[in-house]
Order: C-alpha cells, then sequence, then structure tokens
C-alpha cells in the first residue's frame, strides 16, 4: 500500500473574509495551510503530499509537489488525481487545507477502513434537532436520524476515486458523493468535533484555541 494526501488549496475563502485567502491567514504565528501540510508531513504512513494551488498561489509554497486548481473543489481534486497517475501510489487521502486541526487518529482511522473498503470517511451523528425555518420562525422537524456531518479526509483506492471522478457529472458536495454515484463503498469512521473547517471568519479563534490546547494531536 501507498499512500498519498491530496490537499486541496485553491479555493478563495470568500466566507472568511479577510485580507488573504483564508489558507493564508495566521493561525498561532503560521499560515492555516503550514498547520494543515505538516499534520500529513509528521504522519508515518504519507508517501507523498500533493498540494492543490490556485493559479495566483503557485509560487508560494515549496518543498512539496504542487498543482494548479480548478474552478471548483472537484475540478482541483482532479488535477490533483492527474498528478497521482502512474507514481505507483495506490490509495490517496483527499483533505481541505481548511481543515488544520485533524488528528493523525482521524487519519488511522480512513487509513484502516481502507484495508477493507474502497472508500472510508469521518463523519458525526447528527445529534441536534433538526427544523426548518422560515422568516425567523419554526416551521418544522425533521427526522435527524441516519444523519452524519461530513467531514475530510476522505480516503479512497486510487484507481477507484480516478474512475469516479472522470465519469462524474459535477455538481458534487463532496468526493464521497462522487465514489458513491460510480458505485463505489464507502465507509463511515468516527469524525471530531476539533476537526472543523475554517468557514467563517469565527472559526479562526476556535481553529486557534484546540491547536493552542494540543486537542485533537
Ligand atoms: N476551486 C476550488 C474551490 C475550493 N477548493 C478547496 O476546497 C476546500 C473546501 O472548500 P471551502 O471551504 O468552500 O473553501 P473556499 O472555496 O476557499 O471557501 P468559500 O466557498 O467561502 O470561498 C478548501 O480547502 C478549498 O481551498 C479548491 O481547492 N478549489
Ligand atoms: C468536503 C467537505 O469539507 C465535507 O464537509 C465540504 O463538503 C466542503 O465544503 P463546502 O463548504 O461545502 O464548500
Amino acid at each position: 500500500m501507498t499512500l498519498a494526501v491530496l490537499i486541496v488549496a485553491a479555493g478563495r475563502g470568500t466566507r472568511a473574509g479577510g485580507p488573504v485567502p483564508k489558507q493564508w491567514q495566521l493561525l498561532e504565528g503560521r499560515s492555516v495551510l503550514s498547520h494543515t501540510v505538516d499534520v500529513f508531513k509528521r504522519h508515518a504512513l504519507v508517501h507523498r503530499i500533493v498540494l492543490v494551488l490556485h493559479a495566483d498561489d503557485m509560487d508560494r509554497v515549496t518543498g512539496v509537489t504542487k498543482v494548479q486548481g480548478g474552478a471548483d473543489r472537484a475540478a482541483s481534486v482532479r488535477h490533483g488525481l492527474a498528478a497521482l497517475q502512474d507514481s505507483g501510489i495506490t490509495r490517496v487521502l483527499i483533505h481541505d487545507v481548511a481543515r488544520p486541526c485533524v488528528s493523525h487518529d482521524t487519519i488511522d482511522a480512513v487509513i484502516m477502513a481502507l484495508e477493507t473498503h474502497a472508500g472510508a470517511a469521518p463523519a458525526i451523528p447528527v445529534t441536534d434537532a433538526l427544523w426548518t425555518g422560515e422568516n425567523g420562525l419554526v416551521t418544522g422537524t425533521r427526522d435527524r436520524t441516519g444523519l452524519f456531518r461530513a467531514q475530510t479526509p476522505q480516503g479512497f483506492h486510487l484507481d477507484a476515486i480516478t474512475n469516479a471522478h472522470a465519469a462524474h457529472a459535477g455538481g458534487a458536495a463532496d468526493d464521497v458523493e462522487v465514489a458513491r454515484a460510480a458505485g463505489v463503498d464507502v465507509a463511515i469512521v468516527p469524525g471530531d468535533e476539533a476537526n472543523l473547517k475554517i468557514t467563517y471568519p469565527a472559526d479562526f479563534n476556535r481553529a486557534g484555541r484546540i491547536l493552542r490546547t494540543g486537542h485533537g494531536h
């Protein structure tokens, strides 16, 4: 088994705001991207890291394989997967750069599940009640049974996810949706509340606190 990690980092972070895209903003003195890359650099089973970057950012990083991203997340993933073909890599973890607090326990769980499944990803069961709402009023309640909040890294056998992306029409929320559309079974492994995706401005403080206290590493 030879494992690569594809870190997608070509987004513009519009919801997070700030003077530069969220992956270049500082958390505890280092960029979000630097934290995320380091988690995987420190993992003994990761043979290769491929970083997918926006065209404007290609010169910002040295020392890892870099690929130019696409117009949406799926296109960026496809560009990264193309860089792994014929490289001897058999498995790939696809991770959002915006999740810098991912733990080795979560990564291990995904890798382990790939021994018995062609896909595996971390998720957290929904525990809060789910409402619909309109104009500030609750309009209904939805059944939360069997619902999960999806995280990354999402792991796959390389041939399975490459073929799935080649066949997909677009518009998927994540790589699990792409894989499932191609008939790939995806195992759910335990997610981690600390593995948040920095999406809005308040998420930087939360992520900083998690990194400071060491929780999740
Ligand atoms: N064309 C794109 C769009 C997104 N991503 C990556 O996909 C991940 C998840 O996307 P999201 O959190 O939505 O990031 P952004 O697209 O940067 O954020 P926003 O939607 O707020 O602009 C991020 O790591 C982002 O860099 C990417 O590589 N290429
Ligand atoms: C892939 C993902 O992180 C799973 O939770 C998520 O779908 C991508 O983020 P977005 O906010 O939907 O762009």
